[in-house]
């Protein structure tokens, strides 16, 4: 493609639907928003899902595409850290990505995710100046500042912290909802945690897909400290409704056959998996709680709360075979099950949907409370325990659940919690709170909103660079 006078800004992803589904977004945005040219390289399945590619294809025309292959799960042993799988991944693609770089050039940008960060020394050597674009929170971001500092200030695991840490600006968090690969000092993925927290600080500046009125207490430390990049709000950066429009999915048809606020949606992202136990115990709770409900319903796993984070292996999928016998017939009525993926923002933008248990992924965080809908957190993996706080505790636009001493959440529990959210006082308060941080996220991103203005300057910066090469 030719790329005309706009500055060329090379965007990079890493592996899964939650880093792919944001880059795309970014990439999308750079080229429609502020008139840039943009390459997108993301790393995909091999052949792409159905759903990378439907995402693909509403990108611009302005933006070229290049697909990089992610490592096959064969190439790991049982059990690596899913973490571990992406920077092995990105790391396997440096050498392709340094050729295709240095026949793009001239570059004003290469922005990386952060599983990408190892890319950055290689724009260097190439003369282009490297941005990250921050796919989660500023809490998290501001953990990876801090790491190095945590690290050398405490020698056992984090879970046995003896007081909350204090991360600039954030609400107080206890050790064992800290990110989940640092949980365990003797895994490899810890030490790589650590390398990757020192590269953050070769990069110009970090873009972050959040906004000042969902953490303005951690925008402003950020933005206060010396030593580290400038970090940039930009958020909420989600697919717009048009895109994931779901058009004709029966869920949708459903969902239009409901009273308005009555449904709750529930949904572990692209990755989360419940164990069997807890995902009787959910069927249970749904049941109980009599509420009108969604559930996109993914088959158990007994080891990995994040069994599907590259794809579902199996194709079989049919809910009616792994969920507890009856539960389909006796709910009929009041609930629907749809296998392994939703339109999940047409299912939020949805007058019917009321109220979202989430694994509290970044992603889904935001796409629930651009739509104004209220949460229940259920954290599973990754860094979801903190988002999770800092959605329950800080935000105060979540509830959270009691799991017992062996770590599973009652039927008892789930339903007294959804019943809270959509019929409750508490849910009341609840959704005011998401309308406000809906509205806000809109403003935000409206012409001379704190979002669009940041990324102006941002984009600004970008076209300086691209006049002085
Ligand atoms: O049925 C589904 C399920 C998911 N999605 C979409 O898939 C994305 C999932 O992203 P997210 O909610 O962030 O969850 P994960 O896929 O688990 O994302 C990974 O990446 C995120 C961004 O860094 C992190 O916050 C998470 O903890 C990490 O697990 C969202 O856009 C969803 O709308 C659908 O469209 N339909």
């Amino acid at each position: 493609m030719e790329h005309g006078n706009a500055p060329h800004v090379v965007v990079l992803g890493s592996p899964g639907m939650g880093h792919f589904i944001p880059m795309v977004v970014f990439a999308g945005g750079l080229a429609r928003d502020l008139a840039l040219s943009v390459t997108l390289i993301a790393h995909t399945g091999d052949p792409p899902s159905a759903a990378e590619q439907s995402l693909l294809r509403s990108l611009p025309d302005a933006v070229d595409v290049v697909l990089f292959p992610q490592l096959p799960a064969e190439d790991f042993p049982a059990g690596t850290k899913i973490e571990d799988r992406m920077f092995r991944t990105v790391m396997s693609s440096l050498s392709r990505l340094r050729s295709l770089l240095g026949t793009l050039a001239p570059l004003a940008a290469l922005v990386v995710d952060p599983f990408c960060l190892d890319a950055i020394p290689v724009a260097a050597e190439l003369g282009v100046a490297s941005y990250i674009f921050f796919t989660s929170s500023c809490m998290s971001l501001s953990l990876a500042f801090h790491l190095h500092e945590l690290d050398a200030s405490f020698q056992g695991e984090y879970r046995d912290l003896p007081e909350p840490v204090r991360l600039p600006g954030c609400v107080p968090v206890h050790g064992k909802d800290l990110v989940e690969p640092i949980q365990d000092r003797g895994n490899p993925v810890y030490a790589t945690f650590l390398r990757i927290a020192e590269r953050y600080l070769e990069a110009e500046g970090v873009l972050v897909n959040s906004f000042e009125a969902l953490e303005p207490g951690a925008i402003k430390a950020l933005r206060e400290g010396s030593s580290h990049p400038p970090v940039y709000p930009v958020g909420p950066l989600i697919r717009a409704g048009s895109i994931d429009s779901g058009e004709g999915h029966e869920c949708l048809r459903w969902l239009d056959e409901q009273p308005v606020g009555s449904v709750v949606y529930v949904s572990f992202g692209s990755g989360g998996a419940l164990t069997r136990a807890q995902l009787y115990e959910l069927a249970m709770g749904l049941e109980a709680s009599r509420q009108r409900f969604l559930w996109v319903a993914k088959r158990p796993h007994e080891h990995d709360a994040s069994a599907t984070f590259f794809g579902v292996e199996s194709d079989d999928d049919d809910p009616g075979s792994f969920l507890p016998e009856g539960f389909l017939e006796r709910t009929k009525a009041l609930g629907l099950v749809v296998p392994r993926w939703a339109p999940q923002v047409a299912v939020l933008g949805h007058s019917a949907t009321g109220g979202f248990v989430t694994h509290c992924g970044w992603n889904s965080t935001l796409e629930g409370l651009v739509h104004g809908v209220p949460l229940i957190a259920w954290p599973l993996y990754a860094e979801q325990k903190m988002n999770a706080v800092l959605l329950a505790e800080d935000v105060k636009v979540a509830l959270r659940l009691e799991a017992d001493e062996d770590g599973l959440a009652r039927g008892e529990e789930i339903a007294r919690a959804i019943v809270c959210l959509i019929e409750g006082e508490e849910g009341k308060r609840l959704r005011r709170r998401a309308r406000e941080l809906s509205d806000a996220a809109a403003r935000a991103l409206e012409r001379g909103g704190s979002s669009c203005m940041v990324m102006l300057d941002v984009a600004a910066e970008w076209k300086a660079q691209r006049n002085t090469q």
